[in-house]
């Protein structure tokens, strides 16, 4: 399959660049805002030590699924172990009846900033994320921390491209993201035993090559997707005739996709696309990093559905209950005056 519509872009200039004078940073801007309302979905390409991150930082990352299959359920979401207390940040085991077999933990701003959480406040999106003891995973806590904030640098200066080349005021899409409540995510999709494989009508491929699908098709609900995936590959983007686009795996690149809240935000011009992942014979690792506004912050969408003006936590806990790892959840929003 060609790749057409997925364009890769250098940040090089936005990262390292002279500034807003400079044309090749005015060409990055123009690249991102072509990508992000033709598509939806770009690759950026970053240099070794462009983050100021080791070159092995994923590897060490993933180190998380190394952990018995105990010790990561002590880390599980209430959802999936009832004695925890946890419901939004943390551990979710493979659900075997579901399509999307994966596992995975989601890390929430604590890991960087220890001061965003509230437990006090009942929000589940304000809860401290649950971390392995430190013993057990030696340095670990200090990568997620030092990974965490790289992505929230990258993410401001790709927000900061956006409301640049549309137009539109620098401050109405950067101030929300003041202490921010992104989410960092380690998954997980398992080689599948081949019983469970033979039930799963295949989407493309031949014998030993055929893909399932192990990542049901959705669009992201936030704002911006920074996603690091494996070799293996098996993300697919929708294109609008319908078709799926395989968005092959790149060294030194991420991908980058938008939610439906930055479209909303934009007034649509933003897409946000749906995407899948197949695959089911081999075991495959992707690090998604949802950049996310404050659970207070009031988002001003000029033509986005209601009165025109959201809180971001509201929003992002109603549409978050189409996802299966959310059904069924309660949430006790902090009291507001
Ligand atoms: O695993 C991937 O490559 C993408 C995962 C994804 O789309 C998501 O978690 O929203
Ligand atoms: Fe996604």
């Amino acid at each position: 399959m060609t790749q057409t519509s997925i364009p890769h872009i250098d940040l090089t200039p936005l990262l390292e660049g002279a500034g807003s004078d400079d044309p090749a940073h005015a060409d990055s801007v123009a690249a991102i805002v072509d990508a992000a309302c033709r598509s939806g979905f770009m690759t950026v390409g970053i240099a070794p030590g462009q983050l100021a991150l080791p070159d092995d930082i994923h590897a060490r990352l993933l180190r998380f699924f190394e952990l018995d299959a105990a010790a990561k359920q002590r880390l599980a979401r209430h959802k999936f172990e009832p004695a925890n207390g946890n419901v939004y940040r943390g551990y979710f085991p493979p659900q075997n009846e579901d399509p999307t077999w994966k596992e995975g933990i989601d890390l929430g701003a604590d890991v960087a900033h220890p001061e965003r959480a509230d437990a006090a406040s009942g929000d589940p999106l304000r809860e401290p994320t649950p971390q392995p003891p430190a013993a057990s995973l030696p340095g670990w806590s200090d990568d997620v921390a030092a990974y965490y904030t790289a992505m929230e640098s990258l993410g401001g200066v790709i927000a900061a491209a956006l409301a640049e080349g549309l137009g539109m005021p620098r401050n109405t899409l950067m101030q929300p993201f003041e202490n921010g409540n992104s989410t960092l995510r380690l998954i997980h999709y398992p080689e599948r035993p081949a019983e469970t494989l033979a039930s799963m009508p295949a989407v493309d491929g031949q014998g030993d090559a055929r893909r399932r699908m192990v990542g049901v098709p959705h669009c992201d609900n936030g704002f911006i997707t920074l996603l690091w995936q494996d070799r293996v590959g098996g993300l697919q983007v929708q294109t609008p005739d319908g078709d799926w686009e395989d968005v092959a795996p790149r060294d030194n690149a991420l991908v980058v996709n938008f939610g439906r809240l930055l479209s909303d935000w934009s007034g649509g011009r933003i897409q946000a696309t749906e995407h899948r992942i197949v695959g089911g014979t081999r075991s495959r690792h992707s690090i998604p990093f949802f950049f996310e506004p404050a659970v207070e912050a009031t988002i001003e969408a000029p033509n986005a559905d209601g009165d025109g003006g959201y809180v971001y936590g509201d929003r992002l806990w109603q549409r978050m209950q189409a996802f299966v790892e959310f059904q069924g959840l309660e949430r006790a929003p902090a009291a507001r005056d």
